[in-house]
Parts: structure tokens; sequence; C-alpha cells
């Protein structure tokens, strides 16, 4: 890889725009690119992206590239930034369009719809023999892009390229770390939106703080149990990646996934709270695939599960919140701290 390497971000939402942003002003050569043609030719024209970022003012360095093979052409690194529906069509797309020694990073948080495959599976599979990397934490892009404080994380099993991918995001108000823990890092980053949104119903049903901490906390048993059932490190999921986000996403309304919990918690139906929102919400697909990995690994997971049966209007909020609490009482940790809920 060259000492200073080109840089393709595809995905010119919220996300994409604003990581985009944060290479170019580090002095990363970058290309953003993005589906709406139109879009990008307005945000290089105005330097904004007025639909998704209208505050942020873009770097005068950033490129903006429209057609895919050439948005790649002699790029180190494609960082990929598209909703995770949208994944496995993107890497079959470069598939033929890549040099064999170009790295493959992804800042999508979320399974393959259907499979509950990781994203880094499918890198493997469809990109093969590459390294591959995963930016996740916790990491509102609006903030991001306003240049608030924040720290995120990269993963990857080839750590020279984690931290070298780190040190170009790196930034005075952006920490960048980084691990060799993809699984971990990518399971807290995918399940964290599912129990963002049982936080949100909560609060949306005015049912306190209490309720939210007491959400919070068993979320996170949750996910070290489905993690470590998966092999994951419970550093990792005690870590940014995990424990940060799912504090974030579920305190924040700046959330997506949050404020669609909110909006069910009013009682405002879930395709009335997606069409407000306006922009991509994971948890509608990402809660089937935590509860398909669960019941593979014979886990109970009951507040995702409860997600997952409110999203598909199974149960109402009213009685997922019921259900839960009328769950057998038993020893906080019945099998040590990773034991069955
Ligand atoms: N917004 C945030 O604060 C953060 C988002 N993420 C993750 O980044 C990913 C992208 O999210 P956002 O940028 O926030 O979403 P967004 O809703 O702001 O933008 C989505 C973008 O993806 C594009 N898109 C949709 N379908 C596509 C397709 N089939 N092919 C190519 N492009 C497509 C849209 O045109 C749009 O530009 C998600 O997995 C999200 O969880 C991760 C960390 C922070
Ligand atoms: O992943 C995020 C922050 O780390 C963004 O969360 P939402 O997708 O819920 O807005």
């Amino acid at each position: 890889m060259r000492d200073q390497p080109i840089l393709a971000v595809l995905g010119a939402g919220s996300w994409g725009t604003a990581l985009a942003a944060l290479a170019a002003r580090n002095g990363v050569t970058t290309r953003l690119w993005g589906r709406d043609r139109a879009a990008l030719a307005a945000m290089a024209q105005s330097r904004r992206n007025q639909r998704y970022l209208p505050d942020l003012e873009l770097p005068a360095a950033l490129a903006y590239e429209p057609e895919l093979p050439a948005a790649v052409r002699d790029a180190d690194i494609v960082l990929i930034v598209v909703p995770s529906h949208a994944f496995a069509a993107m890497l079959d797309e470069l598939a033929p369009l890549l040099g064999p020694d170009t790295a493959i990073a992804w800042a999508t948080k979320g399974f393959e719809p259907g499979t509950g495959r990781f994203l880094h599976e499918l890198v493997a599979q469809k990109l093969p023999g590459r390294a591959a990397a995963v930016v996740t934490g916790p990491s509102f892009a609006r903030e991001v892009a306003a240049g608030l404080p924040s720290a995120v994380t990269v993963h990857s099993d080839d750590e020279a390229f984690a931290k070298m991918l780190a040190a170009l995001l790196h930034a005075p108000n952006f920490r960048a770390y980084s691990g060799n823990d993809v699984l971990g890092a990518e399971l807290g980053g995918a399940m964290k939106n599912v129990l963002a949104v049982a936080t949100g119903v909560a609060d949306g049903m005015q049912l306190g703080l209490n309720a939210r901490a007491g959400l919070i906390t068993r979320g996170m048993n949750e996910m070290l149990r489905l993690g470590l059932a998966l092999g994951a490190r419970p550093e990792t999921l005690m870590g940014l990646s995990g424990l940060g986000d799912l504090v974030l996403t579920c305190t924040g309304d700046l959330s997506r996934n949050r404020r669609l919990g909110l909006a069910l918690g009013q009682g405002i139906a879930l395709d009335e709270a997606v069409r407000q929102i306006g922009q991509v919400v994971e948890s509608v697909v990402t809660a089937d695939e935590v509860s398909r990995l669960a019941e593979q690994h014979g886990l109970d997971l009951p507040i995702a599960s409860g997600v997952r049966a409110v999203l598909h209007g199974e149960v109402t909020p009213v009685e997922g919140v019921r259900m839960l609490m009328a769950r057998e009482q038993k020893p906080e940790y019945p099998q040590g701290l990773f034991g069955n809920a």
C-alpha cells in the first residue's frame, strides 16, 4: 500500500459523508461515491450534503465520483458505508472492479438480511484474500460532522491494517482505537440497534428512568451471552463497539433506532415511524437476524426477541413490557456473569 493511500468511501448518506469529510480533512486523498448522481453533483457544487448533513461544510479536497469503477480505480482502501441490506450487492458490484491488493473496510452495522451472516463473512466470501476491517463504535454522524469529541474502534484480523486505518481516521477530536476482534466489534454495533428500540419504546411509554437503566443492563447481558456463544471476546463487548454504542444509542435522541422505539411506544405505526425518520433504521432487519442467531445457539434473549415481536406486530409495546416484567424471578447471574437469563 502507498505511503499516502487513496481512500474510496462508498455511500453518501449521513455516516459515509461524515467519514469521507473527516478523512479528507486529515489530508487523505478521498473520493466519495453515492448512488444518487444528482445528489452527488449538488454536493460537489454546494459543498453541502443538503439531505443528510446540511450543517456540515464539506472540505474542498473531497472528491465526488458518481461512477463506481472510477471511484474505486487505484484505491488502496475501499470503505463501504451503505445500509446492511445493500451490503452484499455492493460487494458483488465491487468484485470485478478491485485490484488484488485493495483493502476493504466497512462502517455498516448489521447482518445479511435473511441469513444472519456477519458482514465480515460476506467480505471473506465475495472479496477473499484481502485486508478487511470494520470501523465501529459510538459515533453519531451529526456530532462527528460538527467536530465534537468522539471515539471509535477499528478491528481487523490484520492488525497492521487496523492500526493503519485507525491512524488515517484519527484526528484531534476523533480518537480511533484498534483491535483484532472483528466478530465482537460487529456484533456489538449490530445488536445495540435492536436494544435501542427497547429503551425507546419504554421511554415512549414514559416508563421512567429505572426502566431504561434496567433495559440497558439486561440488554448488555443479552449482548454478552450471544457474543460469547459466537466467539466474541468480552472486552470487545464491554468496549466502544459494545457497551459504548449501546449506551449512546439507548439514550441519545439522535439515534434513529431509539427514535423508532419512541414512536412505537407512543402508538405510532412502524411504517409511519420509519417514514418520519427518513433514514436507514437498521433494527427493522437486524432484529430478525439477532433472533435467528440466538435460536441457532439455543439462547433466550427476551429483550431482543420482544423487540422483534413488536416490530412484527405480534405483540403491542404494552404486551411486550408486560411479558418482560412477568418473567420468572431468578438470580441476576444464575450461571456466572454469562449464564442464561
Ligand atoms: N448515521 C450514523 O450516525 C451512523 C451510521 N452507521 C451505519 O452506517 C450505515 C449507513 O447509515 P447512514 O449513512 O447513517 O444512513 P443514511 O440513511 O443517512 O444514508 C443511507 C445512504 O445509503 C444509500 N443507499 C441506500 N440503499 C442503497 C443501495 N442499495 N446501494 C447504495 N447505496 C444505498 C442512500 O442513498 C444513502 O445515501 C448503517 O449501517 C448505519 O447503521 C454507523 C455509525 C454511525
Ligand atoms: O450507530 C450509530 C451511532 O453509533 C447511529 O445510530 P442510529 O443508526 O440508531 O442512528
